[in-house]
């Protein structure tokens, strides 16, 4: 049993797993489990504290404590002696949530996503193994397989689990779940509960995921499109794919004002970019460039059309603040429009270009081609942006953490 595939049980009684023989039938027991999520664009702890009430029930995520570094594990490709000193920072904060007495038994996990996931396997090894020996020297719970390179697939549907918990959607009848959208540096996801059984019938293997709940077994419509994340569209839609190496290259965008010229780091890579002195700029020339990443790469999925609520979050919250689409702490619900009508307005109009924000334009056309062009979404649907729901992180972590209890043995 473990992470493998897209089969995963969650009928497995919690209770039997983490409440000690020993104690009194009705007593509620507090359990803490740590995740790292190694992302493309930096890495993140999670420490949950969990109370169990009532063995036969998920149990209650009492409190996050959430910190991040930048920037993620794969910029120190080629030199991963390094990769682990920032896990170290990041694990003196878990030394001080996790009561001294509980560390013994709390888990510690690292899940890598894209950035690691679309590295030679060799490298993303080398990189693993010091991230290993930092958490083997650390006080926690090291259980066996406990880093990896987790899948998209697996990430999606980590994703849908923590949103669908943490809005209350989880119970023997989910017939009111909320999808996800998910948009990484490296890869990008799409998951939710198909109302139509047509939706998953006809679709490849890796565009759906069986698990298994309160005994019964649903299947997700879930993806991960391993080279959609934000960063990889731009590096993409600007041509610079594999040009390490090339760091003295100005590449050129339509995304950008003529006469700028800017950069952004991505894997330890700079890159450098420019507006078009002699060529287009603006939004649809800008659309055109985009386009390209997105064309007969993102699939349709069957019923989009009539679903009504998704939750997106990661870069499509980070960009829609930028774009001061929503608030940064309040988030918000934002039409798929609003996105496309923002991005006409910074890549139109010079006086909406801020230094502080120079791919705006880019970004912005980016997700409206997502959206629109890609997955299909009408003008009017809605997306709940969000990065916290009731103060826990939006991400796959908290999905995985349970997963991960609802099979190991931990006493
Ligand atoms: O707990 C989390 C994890 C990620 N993010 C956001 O998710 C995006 C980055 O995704 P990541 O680097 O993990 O990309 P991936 O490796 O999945 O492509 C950034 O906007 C982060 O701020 C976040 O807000 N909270």
């Amino acid at each position: 049993q473990g992470y493998v595939g897209n089969d995963l049980d969650f009928s497995a009684n919690f209770g039997n797993i983490l409440h000690p023989v020993t104690r009194p039938a009705n007593a509620s027991r507090i359990f803490y489990g740590i995740m790292f999520d190694a992302g493309s664009t930096g890495t993140r702890i999670h420490i949950y504290t969990f109370i169990q009430k009532d063995p036969e029930r998920l149990p209650v995520l009492d409190n996050e404590m959430f910190h991040s570094t930048k920037p993620g594990l794969s910029a120190y490709v080629n030199r991963p002696e390094n990769a682990g000193h920032s896990l170290k920072q990041l694990l003196v904060v878990a030394m001080n949530t996790v009561p001294r007495v509980e560390w013994k038994r709390t888990p510690v996990v690292l899940r890598a996503t894209a950035g690691l996931r679309n590295l030679p396997p060799a490298k993303a090894h080398e990189l693993l193994e010091e991230v290993r020996e930092v958490l083997n020297d650390s006080p926690f719970f090291v259980p066996a397989d406990s880093v990896s390179v987790m899948n998209g697939t697996n990430e999606g549907i980590f994703a849908w689990l923590t949103i669908n918990f943490l809005t209350g959607h989880l119970g023997p009848n989910m017939k009111r779940t909320v999808g996800i959208l998910d948009l990484g540096g490296g890869s990008t996801q799409i998951t939710f509960l198909p109302k139509s059984e047509k939706t998953v019938e006809h679709v490849p293997a890796d565009y759906r995921a069986r698990f298994r709940m309160f005994s019964t077994t649903h299947v997700l419509y879930t993806h991960s499109y391993p080279k959609n994340g934000i960063k990889e569209a731009r590096i993409a839609a600007i041509g610079a794919l594999g040009s390490e190496g090339q760091e003295w290259k100005v590449y050129k965008t339509a995304c950008l004002p003529k006469n700028y010229i800017g950069e952004f780091s991505f894997g330890g890579v700079t890159y450098r970019v420019g507006g078009n002195p002699e060529g287009y700029t603006g939004y649809k020339s800008c659309y055109q460039e985009m386009l390209k990443v997105v064309k007969g790469v993102i699939q349709r999925p069957h019923e989009l059309k009539d679903r009504s609520v998704f939750y997106a979050f990661s870069y499509y919250f980070d960009h829609a603040v930028e774009a001061g689409l929503i608030d940064e702490n309040r988030g918000g619900a934002v039409r798929t429009r609003d996105f496309k009508k923002r991005a006409k307005e910074v890549c139109n109009r010079v006086t909406m270009f801020k230094l502080e924000h120079p791919f705006l334009c880019m970004d912005l056309t980016y997700i409206t081609c997502l959206l629109r062009d890609g997955y299909g979404f009408k003008e009017n649907t809605v997306l709940e942006l969000t990065k916290k729901v009731n103060n826990v992180e939006a991400s796959w972590a908290l999905g995985a953490t349970i997963s991960y209890f609802s099979y190991i043995k931990i006493l």
